[in-house]
């Protein structure tokens, strides 16, 4: 530990670390158009953004059946992949927060659920990839969140155990994969989650509003 900082501070992507919907909901929007279909709400897309490209266009187009779902990822990928930090930058108070968390000599990186090349492109395209210690996406390795092993990687890679860090992220299955690392959970309601989706049951060690909140002594240390 650093200035109450653990010594590595971990970032769910999506609704943690970046505020992307505008793009993600840009992209699924795109497939609409591309199917001459109605608009699609943003409230529509948000909560699926923790389940990925396949869980978006499941909430987006719920009366298709999954063979012609899985024909619009592609399309879906590409537009966004093409205008993936357009509208998307990180939430308010992050780059004060990865400030505080370099200057007390820690270091920060990103576990996602994206696929990794996306997630360095919107992480580099946001000027953060230089800053960023460790980047691993959902198909960097054989497992994906709510499985511990991003995260545990993420620890080899920087050399520590993972009761040396604590993870930040905005889904239940954040704070899941956290507590199989044995990992410090803090969830993020600031993101994506689904209204009736009680973040208070995820059973996360804290539960903070805004990212200001992990500027309080504390509140990025590890277990
Ligand atoms: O794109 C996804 O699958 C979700 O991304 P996240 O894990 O950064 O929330
Ligand atoms: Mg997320």
């Amino acid at each position: 530990m650093s200035g109450g900082i653990a010594r590595a501070v971990l970032f769910d992507l999506d609704g943690t670390l970046v505020d992307s919907l505008g793009d993600l909901h840009a992209a699924v929007q795109r497939v609409a158009d591309d199917l001459g279909r109605a608009p699609v709400p943003v409230d529509v897309v948000r909560p699926a953004v923790s389940r990925g490209g396949r869980g978006m266009l499941a909430a987006a187009f719920p009366d298709l059946d999954d063979a012609r779902r899985e024909t619009l990822l592609q399309p879906f990928l590409d537009h966004y992949a093409a205008s993936i930090a357009a509208r998307s930058a990180p939430f308010d108070g992050m780059l004060q927060v990865l400030d505080r968390i370099e200057g007390s000599g820690a270091r920060w990186g990103i576990v996602t659920n994206k696929a990794e090349a996306l997630a360095r492109k919107l992480v580099d395209a946001l000027g953060l990839l230089p800053r960023c210690a460790v980047l691993i996406g959902g198909d960097t390795l054989a497992q994906r969140k709510p499985h511990p092993l991003q995260l545990q990687v993420a620890c080899e890679r920087l050399g520590l155990a993972c009761g040396d860090a604590v993870y930040i992220g905005d889904d239940r299955r954040d704070a899941d994969a956290a507590a199989a690392a044995g990992m410090r959970a803090v969830a993020a309601a600031w993101g994506y989650r689904d209204a009736d989706d009680d973040i208070h049951a995820w059973g996360a060690d804290v539960v903070l509003a805004s990212p200001h909140d992990l500027l309080a002594p504390g509140a990025m240390r590890a277990r």
